[in-house]
């Protein structure tokens, strides 16, 4: 479809205040993305009980509630062909959007309330954030969404309304877990600077720890969502760009295990589901939704123990962080594979084969679209070593993702 009837569709479905998501993967390679939609139908408000439907899916940081759905069969769905060119460059926010002093001694106060219990041994890492407002002159979320498309290639880009929830978009460098067929990739990103240039920095004790404390929490958890340590393959650490900033990022991919840890099989078993239904999709779908519950949120997003972190933001921060750090993207969606026409596979009707994908990130650089201005959302993991001036800066820059476009 041309880009310009994409954008005319959204507009209107925006103008009825009817729901739709709008987004497009990381470019990692080649010049081009698809830039995909979905258009809900109506203005329902469905929910994802245990991801195991099939839609797009918008699930909050707080587990204890509900995650939205646009459920595949209530909507239409777009695409184009998005032509990456040249990073566009918007302005330099560095200057600009001045934040009032007290909103910096509110943040600092927290962290150093925060430095405190980790020093006291209480958590061995909480991430703290903090929300930012910006006013608009012009709050249009689909021409927000364009900006972003054209200066973050290889950020997950979106843009998402329900008139009964809100509007947000973002471009967040982070996936959650992707899942094809019987793998899955999923990776640990912690450690902030700003880039000055280079990719060949060094990166201090408590960026490394603090990363650390991620990789070695995501293992954990999967190997108690029964994905054995053997099936894993972790990359060693490396530094990875996301806007004007560089992480820490460690790729882990693996296996997922049928059978034993089968719910589909189980119930099955008990004659909950019908014997047919305990083959492997429906085994993949079950250990889908064991591996989000088991990792979500990670100590990226959260800290370490997770509960006691989990604790100490929802007592401490003073803010809902709503969706920020919850996640979102495809869940179970079809998607054809192309093999090779050997004769075998033709006489089996296998080089049609189709594969269910679900590809989950976590929603950061983000922001809530609120009639004329926006809510930018910003945090960073905090450690005993931190250091809460230089958090505080790290937020700022953190900030600057989304104000590169909301800023003139
Ligand atoms: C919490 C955020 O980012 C997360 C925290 C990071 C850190 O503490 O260094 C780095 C990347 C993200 O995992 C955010 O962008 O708001």
């Amino acid at each position: 479809m041309p880009e310009a009837e994409f954008f005319q569709k959204l507009e209107a479905q925006h103008s009825q205040n009817l729901p739709f998501v709008a987004y497009r993967k990381p470019v990692l390679s080649g010049n081009s993305g698809e830039v995909k939609a979905f258009l809900q139908q109506d203005d329902q408000l469905h929910y994802s009980d245990d991801f195991t439907e099939c839609g797009f899916v918008f699930a909050p940081f707080d587990t204890s509630e509900k995650a939205v759905l646009f459920p595949e069969n209530a909507s239409e769905k777009l695409i184009f062909e998005q032509v990456i060119s040249e990073e566009a460059k918007f302005s330099d926010t560095s200057q600009k959007g001045e934040i009032p002093e007290e909103k910096k001694l509110t943040h600092v106060k927290l962290i150093t309330k925060a430095v405190e219990a980790l020093k006291a041994g209480a958590m061995e890492k909480v991430v703290l954030s903090r929300k930012e407002i910006v006013a608009l002159d012009d709050p249009n979320p689909l021409k927000l969404f364009k900006k972003l498309l054209k200066i973050y290639s290889t950020a997950f880009v979106y843009c998402w309304f329900h008139p009964k929830v809100g509007c947000w978009l973002g471009a967040t460098p982070e996936t959650l877990l992707k899942i094809e067929g019987n793998r899955f990739k999923t990776m640990a990103l912690a450690g902030t600077q700003k880039f000055s240039g280079t990719m060949d920095v060094e990166w201090g004790e408590k960026e490394q720890q603090e990363q650390q404390f991620v990789t070695d929490s995501i293992l954990d958890d999967l190997e108690k969502a029964g994905v054995s340590s053997s099936g894993v393959e972790s990359s060693a650490a490396y530094t990875t760009k996301a806007g004007n900033l560089l992480h820490l990022r460690t790729d882990i991919s693996g296996k997922i295990p049928n059978s034993k840890f089968s719910p589909a099989a189980a119930l099955a078993k008990e004659g909950q589901i019908p014997k047919e239904d305990s083959g492997k999709a429906v085994i993949n779908r079950g250990s889908a939704e064991r591996i989000i519950s088991a990792v979500h949120p990670t100590p990226a997003v959260c800290g370490l123990p997770k509960e006691k972190a989990r604790e100490f933001i929802l007592s401490e921060e003073n803010y809902d962080r709503e969706f920020y750090t919850g996640f979102l993207g495809e869940l179970n969606l079809q998607t054809n594979v192309q093999r090779s026409r050997t004769r075998r596979n033709v006489e089996n009707l296998a080089y049609r084969a189709v594969k269910k994908e679900t590809h989950l990130y976590v929603n950061l650089r983000c922001m809530k679209i609120e009639e004329n201005k926006a809510v930018l959302f910003v945090g960073g993991g905090i450690t005993k070593d931190s250091v809460p001036e230089d958090e505080w800066q790290e937020t700022v820059n953190k900030a600057e993702t989304m104000k590169k476009v909301l800023l003139k």
